[in-house]
């Protein structure tokens, strides 16, 4: 292996609960004021199983209309510039993104040590490194966490817009993040916490995918295309 390439929210940062604690409050309200309309039955977003199979990992547009569609729900595509309160697929995810980005602002962001011990072992023995990550405010949270230094690319949901690259579980923001470095994906390792994510990595035939199990997924990871699943990155350094 030649580089490693680091997913953010739920392998760098403590942000996948974030954004899915963000997508619940903006769904259960959504989904209480559709029932209250229609007279369908209130069904919660579950932020555990609902989260992991539809949301986590993909851009956010991505995760608003597959959660729709898992409850028969067809909203309009509407466009990126949709103010938080249009009932289209882009309103909503404009809504989720206010929510998290006040969680953000209020309650501040935590790395894993662990992985920042990670990261720089790794890059003390020469590797090079990459973030590619679904999220827009990726930028921010490399800011907030003051770790934007340990790596040489970012790949993330803005550059993935400007680029017009399909999102996870495609394969292309991870390609984009190999190219980045100058690397061929064979000579690139992969960590994901998210189905979507090692099913990227999979899909991009990387030298290495390593499902990060945060959640108790450990088979789910596998599944969908993790070569090895451990719960946190120190377990890899114990065993170098
Ligand atoms: O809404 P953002 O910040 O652009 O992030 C998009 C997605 O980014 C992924 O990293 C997260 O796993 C998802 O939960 C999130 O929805």
């Amino acid at each position: 292996m030649r580089a490693c390439l680091f997913d953010l929210d739920g392998v760098l940062t403590q942000t996948a609960k974030v954004h899915a604690a963000a997508w619940k409050e903006t769904f259960d309200a959504y989904l209480r004021d559709r029932a209250e309309r229609t007279g369908e039955a209130f069904v919660p977003f579950d932020a555990a199983d609902d989260y992991d199979e539809y949301v986590d990992g993909k851009p956010r547009a991505d995760g608003t209309a597959s959660f729709l569609a898992s409850r028969g729900i067809e909203l309009p595509a509407g466009s990126p510039g949709d103010p938080p309160d249009a009932e289209t697929v882009n309103g909503l995810s404009n809504r989720k993104n206010e929510v998290v980005q006040r969680r953000i602002r209020e309650d501040g962001v935590e790395v894993y040590s662990s992985s920042i011990a990670f990261v720089e072992a790794a890059r003390a023995a020469g590797l090079r490194t990459a973030v590619v990550s679904s999220s827009a405010n990726t930028a921010e949270v490399l800011r907030v966490t003051g770790i934007e230094n340990l790596f040489e690319a970012r790949i993330d949901g803005v550059v993935a817009r400007e680029r017009h690259l399909p999102g996870k579980p495609a394969p292309d923001t991870f390609l984009a993040g190999a190219a980045a470095l100058d690397v061929a994906p064979e000579h690139a390792a992969v960590f994901e916490d998210a189905l979507a994510g090692v099913a990227a990595g999979h899909a991009g035939r990387f030298g290495h995918v390593v499902g990060v199990d945060r959640v108790g997924q450990a088979d789910a990871l596998k599944e969908h295309g993790a070569d090895v699943v451990v719960q946190d990155l120190s377990e890899l350094l114990e065993e170098a």
